[in-house]
């Protein structure tokens, strides 16, 4: 294998290189017609996640429709861009290490490249010298036969280890870092697996299981439109299965959800089932009194528990409330709680103007998204320590928001979709101690889940409940409670 040494070698960044690069990788040149579709489409994923910042999960499904990719390329397309983007972290030393420079000094249109490659060598079945030889034809066609040799080379130094040897040669030592460890393993950044073991506790032993959960590609979970269709009738005309813990869900094995009828004549909605427990559990809360009707979804969109709520409080003759600033996110919300008994308002739930005696408030707060990282396959490579602090302090401002706004005697939900303990018990120890609320045992609020622990809060897990890890606490302000600082 031919070494490419500093300086002078292929792939390096370098000034002026690059000026020519498509903007938009959506569309393939009329030269790429030979390349593999599947891999093609992967790597202009990858391209457009690291260029323009987008989302893989959203510029994935548009590509594959614009480009009529049959399903069995479609599927490999799927696994190949969500694997590689979940796994890039951990690729990045491999092919630093191989090509002996850092990957950051390697051009970004190449790095795409050898991370689908490495990713094929070292987290599928895909034959090495399938995953080398797509990968080098994707360079070759756009970049020629120097910066081809180049990832040739690269790709052949990533075979010769296996995904366990080169943990064992890059990962922190299992013994002195077993957290460390176990992050490099699984392809998480080793910030997440810490926040991860602290909230698993006493269970950090489940780490391990957790982490790999949040690698497995997630079932589809639709919710069925309480008044509209049962979630028995809902698995029938899909061909899902009906969900155990919400009693709106069904799961389905995959497919496109968009293309059901019944989603289309909006019966049902992708939702993760946890979503659905976190609604639900906002209107089974018991009050202190009778219900008035008046509910409020502090943080709406773009619209999914607005909506399930919305369609509980129709039942009842209630109205929900919902609040969310940003424009573009209150029209979601107008959109999926179409029909529905919701009012969207566009402010800031901080200084909303509503006028207090809420019955039911959901703070459905802002949050790092660590619990929906297996669906949101690049985000725990985008997310940082410091986005912490600040989003904490948002989720207390708008917690004491909906304290300000309930009745007295009323609930407020407080939910977050992290298990991150800054952004879960962090914010309801701190508005219990400054606002006198009373903590009520919420696994009572989602009856029948298993594995909850000893409360009073919820912590779902994907390796536990096959939900997102979603966190939910609620709330009773009672009468005369006051805000102390
Ligand atoms: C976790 S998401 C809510 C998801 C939503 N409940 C659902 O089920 O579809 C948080 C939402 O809070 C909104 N948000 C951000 N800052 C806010 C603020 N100051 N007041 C109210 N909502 C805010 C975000 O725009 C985002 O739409």
């Amino acid at each position: 294998m031919s070494e490419n040494k500093a300086g002078s070698s292929p792939g390096r960044r370098g000034k002026g290189r690059g000026t020519n690069r498509p903007k938009q990788p959506s569309r393939p040149n009329p030269s790429d017609a030979a390349l593999d579709p599947a891999r093609l489409a992967a790597r202009d994923v990858l391209r457009a996640v690291r260029e323009r910042e987008a989302y893989a999960n959203l510029v994935l499904p548009g590509l594959l429709r614009e480009r009529r990719l049959d399903a069995r390329d479609s599927a490999l397309a799927t696994e190949l861009a969500y694997g590689t983007s979940r796994a890039r972290g951990v690729l990045d030393p491999v092919i630093a290490h191989a090509a002996g420079r850092d990957a950051s000094e390697i051009d970004g249109p190449l790095m795409d490249v050898l991370r689908l490659g490495a990713y094929q060598l070292l987290r599928t079945r895909v034959a090495p010298h399938a995953a080398v030889a797509t990968s080098v034809d994707l360079v070759r066609s756009e970049f020629g036969p120097g910066q081809a040799g180049f990832v040739n080379a690269v790709l052949r130094r990533v075979s010769e280890r296996s995904a366990d040897e080169w943990t064992a040669l890059l990962a922190p030592s299992a013994e002195k870092d077993p957290v460390g460890h176990l992050a490099f393993a699984h392809a998480h950044p080793a910030w997440i697996a810490q926040a991860f073991s602290n909230s698993l506790g006493a269970d950090a032993a489940e780490l391990e299981d957790a982490l790999t959960a949040d690698d497995a590609r997630p079932a589809v979970h639709l919710v069925a439109r309480p008044g509209e269709i049962s979630a028995e009738e809902l698995a029938l005309v899909t061909g899902g299965e009906v969900g155990r813990w919400s009693p709106y869900a069904v799961y389905l094995d995959g497919g496109d959800p968009g293309r059901l009828d019944a989603v289309r004549d909006g019966l049902a909605a992708v939702q993760d089932e946890g979503s659905q427990l976190v609604a639900r559990a906002l209107t089974v809360a018991p009050l202190d009194g009778p219900d008035g009707g008046r509910w409020l979804d502090l943080c709406a969109g773009p619209g999914g528990k607005a909506a399930l709520l919305g369609a509980l409080a129709a039942i009842e003759g209630h109205r929900v409330d919902a609040v969310e600033p940003s424009e573009h996110r209150a029209e979601l919300v107008r959109k999926t709680a179409r029909d529905l008994p919701v009012d969207v308002h566009v402010v800031d739930g901080r200084e909303s103007g509503l006028t207090p005696g809420y019955d039911r408030i959901l703070v459905d707060a802002p949050c790092t998204g660590l619990g929906a990282l297996r669906r949101r396959p690049e985000a725990r490579w985008r997310r940082q320590p410091s986005d912490v602090a600040a989003l904490v302090k948002l989720q207390r401002e708008l917690l004491a928001a909906a304290v300000a706004l309930v009745r007295p005697g009323g609930v407020v939900l407080y939910s977050t979709c992290s298990p991150h303990l800054s952004e879960t018990m962090g914010v309801v120890a701190d508005a219990v101690r400054r606002h006198g609320v009373q903590q009520l045992d919420t696994r009572e609020l989602v009856a029948g889940v298993p594995d909850l622990g000893s409360g009073p809060h919820v912590q779902l897990w994907p390796h536990r409940q096959g939900t997102d890890a979603m966190f939910m606490a609620a709330l009773r302000v009672p009468a005369g409670a006051g805000t102390t600082d």
